[in-house]
């Protein structure tokens, strides 16, 4: 078997005239956790349909479990979860008969009351879907994405309307499914500390190409790099941002010692390489566009 779960290789994707994927290229191991960041607009919802055969590409070269999703088969895509917005058609099904049901198409569905506690919507296993709340709703989409013990999980926004807690326990699912060992997850977000957490390695989409791809680490030492230590010295508020912050407050010390107070070191987070990421991508394409 392959170790890789998935790879996309030069993905193209236009919608009529308006080209929103030129070049994206990335690929996941078995087993790894994903998350994929953008904008509003950069393409991740189109991505992800592509990869779960959706939607048909314009161009360039992707394997989904073996298999190119355009010509995946029900064998193929019964090996995907799939969490997809909103079981709305089924309305009066009540939230275990449905999970029952879902199940019973796979060949190795979970548990439905293990299920169930796990995405907490035990109390509720009795309840009809029309009566969940929203929040509810969407753990109970996560659940029916994952019912068949999928190879390849996708999830698109799966924590948007959570409250904190339904948050919290989505997490430890997440991190409970990657640990277990061979389930690829492929996540998006707009919540940076979600990807953080989660994401063995981030993907970020901007301007239809991959523009960056590693750990929150790596990207943040590669893309910023900086760290910003304030201070107070004879009454002045000083900021700096230096390469390396533990070198800089060394020296400061060394020359100041006690006269230093106030001291705060802060190394670039994963929204500022975002942000700054994007803000590169926006000015390039001004200056291509010029
Ligand atoms: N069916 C469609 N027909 C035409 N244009 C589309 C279609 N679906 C998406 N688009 C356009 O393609 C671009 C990418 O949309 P997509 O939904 O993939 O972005 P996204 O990164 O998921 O955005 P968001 O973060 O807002 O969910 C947008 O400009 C959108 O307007």
């Amino acid at each position: 078997m392959s170790d890789t779960a998935l790879e996309a290789d030069g993905l193209r994707m236009s919608y009529g005239a308006t080209e929103v994927l030129r070049e994206v290229t990335f690929q996941a191991r078995r087993g790894e956790v994903l998350t994929l960041l953008g904008p509003n607009g950069a393409g991740k919802t189109t991505t992800i349909e592509i990869l779960e055969g959706f939607r048909t590409r314009s161009g360039g070269r992707v394997q989904v479990l073996g298999a190119d999703p355009a010509r995946g088969d029900e064998r193929w895509r019964a090996r995907l979860g799939i969490v997809l917005q909103s079981w709305r058609d089924h309305a009066k099904w009540r939230v275990r008969e449905l999970l029952a049901h879902q199940g019973s198409y796979y060949e190795r569905p979970w548990d439905i009351d293990e299920l169930m506690a796990a995405v907490g919507l035990t109390e509720h296993a009795g309840k009809q879907v029309r009566r969940l709340s929203g929040g509810q709703r969407r753990r109970l989409d996560v659940a029916i994405g994952i019912v068949g013990r999928p190879e390849l999980l996708f999830l698109d926004e799966p924590t948007a309307g959570f409250d904190p807690q339904a948050r919290r326990d989505f997490h430890d699912l997440v991190l409970a499914l990657a640990a277990a060992g061979d389930t690829t997850i492929l996540l998006t977000t707009h919540d940076l500390a979600e990807a953080e957490k989660l994401a063995d390695r981030i993907l970020i989409l901007d301007g239809g190409a991959i523009v960056a791809d590693g750990t929150a680490e790596e990207l943040a030492r590669r893309f910023v790099g900086e760290d910003e230590v304030r201070w107070t010295l004879d009454g002045q508020r000083h900021v700096k941002s230096v390469q390396d912050g533990t070198r800089f407050v060394f020296d400061l010390f060394t020359r100041h010692g006690g006269a230093v107070s106030g001291l705060e070191v802060r190394s670039s987070s994963l929204e500022d390489t975002y942000l700054s990421l994007v803000r590169r991508a926006e000015s390039e394409r001004e200056g291509a566009s010029r």
